[in-house]
């Protein structure tokens, strides 16, 4: 078919964190290939100066590299040598930290007409100075402060305009982008992605009067209904449309959300939206009745493929959370593809012809009792970026086949808005972890599990986890290379010679070869990648570079065969080079010692003290404090003597707010931090007796906790 392939991919440039304007981290650099990869060595490095998740994909432009960090620090750095030109650290209100479902992720910054545009995680959008990243216009992009919303997603360029969507889904948000004017800062119109409650006056657009319909009149409006664009945005040039992936319902349950069912529009879909005006052109709903997290804004590739008989079309590939492999038409928007490349159960198929899945309810609703859904919240795939080689014709991927246990932790009916808290209403376990969680479950739904047909699925697999290079049309897999343990996921880039090259978790940097899979390469730096690689030419050398660093969403479980788990979290920019030399490893980390003896337990503590504490515990901390002796936060079984004297300050007061650990006096009275710290103490004495006897014996303390019910 008449396809030309050579408007695709990277140059010497690598423009946007996609790499191209089709954003398919691709480059069509070859002076690295397969018969001289085996030569790469280390250009130059540079430490990110901090140890918490690294997501973003650099860009390099006129031999400049610009990437961002976590919470949306830039860096501006020589792309040949890594010398520092300028950084820049947000000034961010730490209390925001409350209400990141995932770490202080921040996938890559947009860069146009000599300035550098990044969204910090509390929402403030930056127009930096590209030569000194001094701040030449900023603006606040969040419409309700009284709700959690945060930004982990790059901005992007469209025309000009610079548009930035944002995060909270899983808390009491209502998703939108918008668009600003990149001279100025001015704001040039906003979607948003779901009704409002139409007691409140009219929608904000024809769209959403649309929308509205597929809603129920008693919808969860005061929650916010979700919705949320927290990664993928891409302005498709061909049709000047922004298309925009939309986010999972909240609260997840649709019997709370939207009781009595409906589509409810845009949740998990492909919009595409007029540049200009920012109103919609078409939409396209991946995950209709969402009631699973599966979100539409991992993303998306464009392309031009043969659908069948030499029709070539313009099209977006994409690979949402639901497990299915879609090539949809830019300009109808219009599914011309849909095939699943994971187990799934929300769904067993797809209707071309209407557009829309076959739902299997009776597989996949919980609202009378627990199901186990495939795929599970941490989706087939994630944020982590896909590569389209159009001369292969093959999407190179990393897919997770896993599901979870999905059940309701209330009554459907009633459930309040919990101001900037989880309003998920569900509690999930995933598919890795049910056979040894089973038997702790209350009876009725290890009962309901255990008879539904997916409990046969987690017995034949409990999941697997792979790079795959995808045929587009069929979703058929050409190859696939098995990873680690589940969190074991990377993004991709793919290049001309013939390359593939990926990070993991262990810390390996490894080449193979598009065509089979083959590894011609690898090197171990001792820090888990899980950011996509990208590629670039400066002064006709081509360079290949990966940001490192751990963490995102269930952050708190750094798995013990990571680098990071070994060696520390080390952020690091690592360049590579044909000739260049060898990388040096962080040192591994000192042996885990016994846990410190804690002070003596509380005044007055009661079990029943202990129980609330606990509560607690689950409701408010445990989603970043796992408790985990080498996580990404302190293991609180471990406090030295000096914190447990100002464990009120910290957590009423705001003691640590600069280090990120937010004040709960709003939420928290003194008499519940109190049943916290008498839990946490009591843990820490266990733990303490529990070590001594392992290092007694000479066994490892590698005492991690089984924390694996997750209230969202
Ligand atoms: O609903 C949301 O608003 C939202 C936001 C984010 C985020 O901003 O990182 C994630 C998710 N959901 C999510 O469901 C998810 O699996 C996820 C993984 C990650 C990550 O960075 O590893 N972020 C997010
Ligand atoms: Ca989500």
């Amino acid at each position: 078919p008449d396809i030309d392939t050579s408007v695709y991919g990277a140059g010497d440039d690598w423009n946007n964190p996609g790499g191209d304007w089709a954003e398919s981290h691709f480059s069509r650099l070859t002076d690295i290939s397969a018969a001289n990869v085996g030569e790469l060595g280390l250009a130059w490095e540079y430490d990110l100066g901090t140890s918490r998740v690294q997501e973003a994909t650099p860009v390099v432009i006129d031999g400049v590299m610009y990437t961002s960090g976590n919470l949306g620090r830039v860096y501006a750095l020589n792309a040949a040598t890594g010398e520092e030109l300028w950084t820049f650290l947000p000034e961010v209100d730490m209390q925001v930290n409350r209400w990141a479902c995932c770490d202080q992720a921040n996938r890559g910054v947009a860069v146009h007409d000599g300035k550098v545009f990044v969204a910090a995680l509390d929402g403030v959008l930056y127009a930096l100075d590209g030569k000194t990243g001094a701040v030449e216009w900023q603006v606040d992009t969040i419409v309700d402060k009284s709700r959690g919303y945060t930004i982990t997603g790059a901005p992007e360029i469209a025309g000009d305009l610079v548009i930035i969507g944002n995060a909270g889904a899983e808390y009491d948000t209502r998703g939108y982008v918008t668009a600003y004017d990149t001279s100025d800062g001015d704001e040039e119109w906003r979607f948003y992605t779901v009704p409002r409650n139409p007691a409140e006056g009219p929608q904000e657009s024809k769209a959403l009067e649309a929308a509205l319909k597929t809603w129920s009149k008693d919808s969860a409006w005061d929650i916010g209904l979700g919705g949320t664009a927290w990664d993928a945005i891409t302005y498709d040039p061909v049709f000047d449309q922004v298309i925009v992936g939309v986010g999972n319902g909240g609260p997840y349950p649709q019997a709370i959300r939207s009781p009595g069912g409906g589509d409810n529009l845009y949740l998990n879909s492909l919009v595409a939206l007029d540049r200009e005006t920012g109103e919609l052109k078409w939409h396209f709903q991946e995950t209709p009745q969402d009631n699973w997290d599966l979100t539409a804004t991992q993303p998306m590739i464009l392309a031009e493929v043969d659908t069948g008989g030499g029709n070539v079309r313009p099209v977006v590939l994409h690979t949402p959370k639901n497990g299915f492999f879609f090539v949809v038409d830019r300009e109808t928007g219009k599914p011309l593809a849909a095939n699943a490349i994971v187990r799934t159960s929300w769904a067993d198929g797809w209707n071309l012809e209407t557009g829309k899945p076959n739902l299997t309810p009776e597989a996949s609703d919980y609202t009378d009792g627990a199901k186990i859904v495939f795929p599970g919240s941490p989706g087939a795939r994630n944020w982590y970026p896909a590569a389209y080689d159009p001369g292969r014709n093959t999407y190179f991927a990393h897919v997770l086949d896993m599901g979870n246990l999905m059940f309701l932790t209330g009554p459907p009916e009633g459930a309040t808005r919990q101001q900037k808290m989880l309003n998920a209403g569900s509690a999930l376990i995933f598919t890795s972890d049910l056979e040894a969680a089973a038997p702790g479950l209350p009876p009725p739904v290890r009962e309901a599990l255990e008879a539904t047909e997916q409990w046969q699925w987690v017995q034949d697999k409990p999941f697997s986890n792979e790079l795959r290079a995808i045929d587009p049309m069929t979703g058929r897999t050409k190859w696939a290379v098995p990873g680690a343990g589940w969190q074991d996921r990377y993004g991709v880039l793919a290049t001309a010679a013939g390359l593939v090259f990926h990070g993991n978790l262990a810390g390996e940097l490894v080449a193979r070869d598009a065509e089979t899979g083959e590894e011609l390469w690898k090197v171990d730096t001792g820090s888990s990648i899980m950011a996509a690689p990208m590629t670039y030419r400066v002064d006709g050398v081509q360079y290949v570079a990966v940001q490192t660093g751990f963490g995102g969403g269930g952050w708190g479980f750094v798995p013990g065969y990571s680098a990071a788990y070994q060696r520390g979290n080390a952020n690091r920019l690592l360049v590579f080079k044909l000739g260049g030399g060898e990388v040096p490893m962080p040192k591994p980390l000192p042996p885990i010692e016994p846990a410190p003896p804690p002070p003596s337990q509380l005044a007055g503590v009661t079990p029943a003290m202990l129980a609330q504490g606990q509560a607690l515990f689950t409701e408010n901390c445990s989603i970043c404090h796992s408790n985990q002796p080498r996580a990404g936060l302190p293991d609180l079984r471990r406090m030295a003597p000096n914190i447990h004297e100002v464990f009120d300050q910290i957590v009423l007061e705001g003691l640590l707010l600069p280090n990120g650990m937010p004040r709960w006096d709003d939420r928290l009275s003194p008499e519940q931090v109190r049943a916290i710290h008498a839990y946490l103490i009591s843990l820490q004495g266990d733990l303490r007796t529990r070590e001594l006897e392992l290092q007694r014996r000479g066994e490892p303390l590698d005492s991690r906790s089984l924390t694996i019910l997750s209230n969202y």
